[in-house]
């Protein structure tokens, strides 16, 4: 008999199309697979079909098709340690499916239809009593902001390169306030702070070796000083360099508390504003890898 499975799709994610999906389901199918499409109609549905999904289900299978923003709302919906999470990547920055090596759609397919799937440790935030987990990573500051003045229709036109203009205009209006970070029995007055629960940022850029999606944890990396600093960091960054130094210190913790006044992004998207305490929750969900 074949599995169900549940798809759940963003038909405004970056690199959505009718034939990707159409190819998507034939060849679920043809693995032997049942798929139930739930298309989204607005950014509060994959949270509220994964939470369906889960009080019907004692182990449901679902299936992503989107980008990262997709993922972070079908995991805010989950009930801790039920579900099994594929992602069919078709959002713009996908840095999930890259963090899982994951090449092109048709590879997605071909693992799903393997199946092997492991457990991943997520992030929580917590802001004036609102909760919302994350996938892989909560930047506060000057990321925050960035993503905070990402518009749409420049989102649409220039994908990635829209946040390369947010990012202009984040240096053009420079904020000078700070954060304190606290946590692991360190306490750091920083400009921006950026807790990763995976590896990369933004897809290509290997911003926390360190960090393990599948080992509960963070890594922390709070940066100092103006936007020659951001600059240096962008450039070693590209180049493949160490970015620790006087501008950058990292360290590991479990939980954290960040207090000042500053925009939050997690997964991609713009949250709300610090203070705000984070802690890892370990063996959250599988993920097909
Ligand atoms: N039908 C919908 N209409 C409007 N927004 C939606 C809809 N479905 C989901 N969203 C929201 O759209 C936002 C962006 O979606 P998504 O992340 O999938 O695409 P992307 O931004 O192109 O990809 P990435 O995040 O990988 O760069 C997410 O916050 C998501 O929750």
């Amino acid at each position: 008999m074949p599995q169900r499975c549940h798809v759940v799709v963003n038909p405004t994610s970056g690199s959505f199309s009718k034939a990707s999906l159409d190819q998507a389901l034939a060849a679920l199918r043809a693995r032997g697979f049942a798929p139930e499409l739930l298309e989204t109609g607005s950014a509060d549905d994959p949270a509220r079909f994964a939470a369906r999904i889960c009080a019907e289900e004692a182990a449901p299978l679902i299936l992503v098709m989107g980008g990262d923003g997709t993922l972070n709302g079908v995991l805010n919906g989950l009930v801790p340690g039920v579900a099994t999470l594929g992602v069919l990547p078709l959002g713009t920055a996908n840095v999930l499916a890259r963090e899982l090596e994951i090449r092109s759609l048709e590879d997605a397919l071909e693992r799903i239809g393997r199946g092997v799937a492991r457990p991943i440790s997520v992030g929580e935030l917590e802001c004036a009593g609102v909760k919302r987990r994350f996938l892989l990573m909560a930047g506060v500051g000057v990321d925050g902001q960035v993503v905070r003045g990402v518009r749409l229709a420049e989102k649409r036109l220039l994908g990635k390169g829209a946040y390369l203009l947010s990012a202009l205009r984040v240096v053009a209006g420079w904020e000078r306030g700070t954060l304190q970070v606290s946590g692991a029995g360190r306490s750091v007055i920083c400009h921006s702070v950026i807790v990763c629960n995976a590896a990369r940022y933004g897809g290509d850029f290997l911003l926390a070796p360190e960090a393990d999606l599948f080992s509960p944890g963070f890594q922390v990396l709070c940066i100092q000083g103006g936007p020659l600093n951001y600059l240096k960091l962008a450039l070693k960054l590209g180049c493949k360099r160490p970015i620790l130094g006087r501008a950058v210190t990292c360290f590991a913790a479990d939980e954290l508390a960040v207090t000042g006044d500053k925009p939050v992004q997690l997964d991609g998207d713009y949250f709300g504003a610090a203070p705000l305490t984070l802690r890892s929750l370990g063996a959250f969900v599988r993920v097909i890898c």
